[in-house]
C-alpha cells in the first residue's frame, strides 16, 4: 500500500515522529548515565538552591570547550522529569531559570540511602547493553538467550570469571534490595509475624535478610547464595550465610524469601526451585509455614495497553529474555508454576509499585 497516497499528512508525520521516538530512546538512557557519570544531581543538591546554568558549568569537570554543550543535556534531562528549572529571582524582568532536583534524581544522589545509580550504570554496561544488538541473530541461532550470542558464554559463566561484572551486578541488587526492604519493614510487618526463621535464597550479600533480622527479634534469618557469592561473609546470631545451590537443597524454614529470582528463570526451572522451597518448608501450612515472593505480576496487556508501567513490565520482561532464561508473569502464569511445584494456595498482594509480594502456601 502506498501510504503517501491512502493516509492523511497527518498521520504520516505522526507515524515518522512515532518511529523516531523509537529509534532514538536510547538518548533518554545515555543522557541520564552521563549526567550521573558528571556528578550533576550531587552537584545541584550541594548547591542548596536553585542552580544557575553558569554556576553549573563552572562546578563541572568537564573540558572548557564542551561548556556551550551543557544547557542541550539538561534540556533533555529537565524534559525527561529529573530536573526543573525554576526562576533565580522574583523579580519578573530576570529571565535566568536554575536548575532543582526532582525526587526522581533525588534517588541517584550519592549520600542518598536508596540510591539506584547501582542499577542504572549496571544495566548500562556495556556488558549488559551488547546483547541487544544480537537479538535477531539469536531469534535465528540454536543459543539460550542473546547474552551467549553477544559474549559466548552464559551470564552465570561470564559472572564467574569477571570480578567487575560480579561486582556491578551485586551492587546494583543491593541498591534495589536497600528501597524495598525499607517499604516492606515499615508497613508490611504482618507478613513476617509469628515465624521464627526465615531463608533468603539467593540473597546476595545479605541486604534483605539484616534488615528482616534487625525489625523482628524472634526471627533468625539465612542467607543462601553460591559459595562464591557468600564466601568470606561475617554472619551474626542472628543472620548466618550458607553456600549452596538452590536447585539442589535449601535450608529447611518457617518461610523460604525470594526476591527478583524467579523472574530470572524459565518455567521448568521455577518448578525445580520452588520444589525445593516447599520441602524447606515442610507442609504443615497451619504453622505459619510459607513461601513470600517479590516479584512482578503482569496485568492483562490488552487492558493496559498505553500504561507506563506496563511498559516498565515489559522492559523486564525482554530484559530477562535478552540476559537470562527468565520471564514476568501474569497472575496466570504464576498459579501454574505454584500448583504444578505442589503448593495448595498463595495471596497476591500489590505493594511494592511495580513488584507484588506473593504468599504462597504449602
Ligand atoms: C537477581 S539477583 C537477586 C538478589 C536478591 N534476592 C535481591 O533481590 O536483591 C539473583 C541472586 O541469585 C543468586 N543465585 C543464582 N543462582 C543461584 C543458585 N543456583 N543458588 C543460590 N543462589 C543463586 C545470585 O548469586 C544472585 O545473588
Ligand atoms: O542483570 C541482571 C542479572 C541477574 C542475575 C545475575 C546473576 C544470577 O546468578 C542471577 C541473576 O538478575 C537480574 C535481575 O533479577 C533483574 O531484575 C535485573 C537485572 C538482572
Amino acid at each position: 500500500m502506498d501510504m503517501t497516497n491512502d493516509e492523511p499528512r497527518i498521520e504520516l508525520l505522526n507515524s515518522q515522529a512515532h518511529i523516531w521516538n523509537h529509534i532514538f530512546n536510547f538518548i533518554n538512557s545515555m543522557s541520564l548515565k552521563c549526567a550521573i557519570q558528571l556528578g550533576i544531581p550531587d552537584i545541584i543538591y550541594k548547591h542548596g538552591r536553585a542552580m544557575p546554568l553558569s554556576d553549573l558549568v563552572a562546578a563541572l569537570p568537564i573540558n572548557h570547550s564542551k561548556a556551550q554543550c551543557v544547557y542541550r543535556l539538561m534540556r533533555i534531562l529537565v524534559h525527561s522529569g529529573f530536573f526543573t528549572e525554576e526562576k533565580l529571582s522574583e523579580n519578573a524582568k530576570e529571565e535566568e531559570d536554575g536548575y532543582l532536583l526532582t525526587s526522581a534524581s533525588r534517588l541517584l544522589l550519592k549520600d542518598e540511602p536508596l540510591n539506584v545509580t547501582p542499577f542504572l550504570l549496571a544495566m548500562l554496561d556495556p556488558i549488559l547493553t551488547k546483547p541487544w544488538h544480537h537479538v535477531s541473530e539469536w531469534f535465528q541461532n540454536g543459543d539460550p538467550m542473546p547474552f551467549d550470542t553477544a559474549h559466548g558464554r552464559t551470564l552465570w559463566e561470564y559472572e564467574r570469571h569477571e570480578p567487575r561484572l560480579n561486582h556491578f551486578l551485586h551492587e546494583a541488587m543491593a541498591s534495589d534490595a536497600r528501597l524495598v526492604t525499607k517499604v516492606l519493614v515499615k508497613d508490611y510487618k504482618g507478613v513476617f509475624e509469628g515465624l521464627h526463621s526465615l531463608v533468603d535464597v539467593g540473597g546476595g550479600t545479605g541486604i534483605v535478610a539484616k534488615a528482616i533480622a534487625d525489625a523482628f527479634p524472634n526471627l533468625k534469618c539465612t542467607v543462601l547464595d553460591l559459595p562464591h557469592v557468600v564466601s568470606g561473609l561475617q554472619g551474626t546470631d542472628k543472620l548466618n550465610y550458607v553456600g549452596g545451590d538452590m536447585f539442589e537443597a535449601i535450608p529447611s524454614a518457617d518461610a523460604v524469601l525470594l526476591k527478583w529470582i524467579l523472574h530470572d528463570w524459565s518455567d521448568d526451572e521455577c518448578i525445580k526451585i520452588l520444589k525445593r522451597c516447599k520441602e524447606a518448608i515442610g507442609s504443615n501450612k497451619e504453622k505459619g509455614g510459607k513461601l513470600i515472593i517479590i516479584d512482578m505480576k503482569v496485568e492483562n496487556q490488552k487492558a493496559r495497553a498505553h500504561d507506563k508501567s506496563m511498559e516498565t513490565q515489559l522492559f523486564f520482561d525482554m530484559l530477562m529474555m535478552i540476559l537470562l532464561t527468565g520471564r514476568e508473569r501474569t497472575e496466570q502464569e504464576w498459579a501454574k508454576l505454584f500448583f504444578d511445584a505442589g503448593f495448595s494456595d498463595y495471596k497476591i498482594t500489590h505493594i511494592l509499585g511495580l513488584r507484588s509480594l506473593i504468599e504462597v502456601y504449602p
